[in-house]
């Protein structure tokens, strides 16, 4: 691509927050991702669509860090993560939600949520064993800002001592999204969040990312299959199909896009394409 000549006219370009550059992983003979590069700029929320067996979830945990891809790079802020382990990426702020909930469902809503900010609390065990004071009083200071802060802003006071099995599908999606925000992440990776949910959890939810993101300022990276919430509040949609991506840009941009239409068509139904682009009939 030609860079523009910078000028005193033209506005500073907004720095990649996650840059993903020529990524490709294989399983065996199997081709899951092949040069795959897009960028998730700064306090956006990005988009990652296609059909059943595209390459998403493959993505997804190369970025997370659970595959390791054979070729290309990661960076995060510039930083390149690609060889990093998960843990590692968690503290340079990547926090992901799985697509089936992974919460521990006999704890509840705050032990739960409290296991999430764990990740980055300054005292180790050994220290905690030594100076069992400074351990309590960060305790009581992680307890306090997790109260005020999460539970209140996803609404969750009133279930916040309940087992998570006890609760609603959308209401475990939920505390699923407090535990990844205890993390303090700076870019937020949710897997299919509104996956099962009605319309009602569906919008709800769809708020809270928009809210994420404009309150918090935390960019987003998000695969998901429900059409409508995705074309309401991404700004950027990468589409991918058999491991490559074949469109990305402005959520009008990719729907009108006649290789993403043909991508599904060839997956499976056109009436359900139809539907799926144009964002009807979703998350009924
Ligand atoms: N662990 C694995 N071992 C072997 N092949 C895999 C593995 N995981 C995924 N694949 C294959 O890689 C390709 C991409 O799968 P992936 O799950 O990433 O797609 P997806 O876009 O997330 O699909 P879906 O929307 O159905 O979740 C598929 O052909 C899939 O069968």
């Amino acid at each position: 691509m030609n860079a523009a000549p910078a000028s005193a006219a033209t506005p500073a370009p907004v720095a990649a927050h996650l840059a993903v550059d020529g990524l490709g992983l294989w399983f065996g003979g199997l081709r899951a991702l092949t040069d795959v590069s897009f960028e998730v700029k700064k306090g956006s929320i990005t988009a990652l669509i296609g059909p059943n067996g595209a390459g998403k979830t493959s993505l997804f945990n190369c970025i997370s860090g659970f595959y390791r891809p054979r070729a290309g790079a990661i960076r995060l802020d510039g930083v390149d993560i690609t060889r990093t382990h998960p843990p590692e990426r968690a503290k340079a702020g990547l926090a992901r939600t799985f697509q089936n909930i992974a919460l521990f469902k006999g704890m509840t809503v705050l032990d739960n949520i409290k296991l999430g900010r764990h990740a980055h609390m300054k005292t180790n065990l050994l220290q905690a064993l030594t100076y069992w004071g400074a351990a309590r009083a960060e305790e009581m200071e992680l307890r306090a800002e997790v109260e005020r802060q999460i539970i209140d802003f996803l609404e969750i006071d009133h279930i916040r001592n309940k087992p998570v099995a006890s609760l609603s599908y959308g209401l475990q999606k939920r505390v699923e999204l407090a535990r990844a925000l205890a993390m303090r992440p700076r870019l937020l990776m949710l897997d299919e969040p509104v996956a099962g949910m009605n319309r009602e959890e569906t919008e709800d939810m769809a708020r809270f990312i928009l809210d994420v993101k404009e309150e918090w300022g935390i960019s987003i990276l998000m695969v998901e299959h429900d059409m409508a919430m995705v074309m309401d509040i991404s700004d950027h949609v990468v589409v991918l199909n058999f491991g490559k991506v074949i469109a990305q840009g402005l959520p009008a941009e990719v729907q009108g896009n006649p290789e993403v239409a043909a991508a599904y068509l060839g997956s499976g139904d056109p009436a359900e394409l139809m539907r799926r682009l144009s964002g009807v009939g979703e998350a009924a």
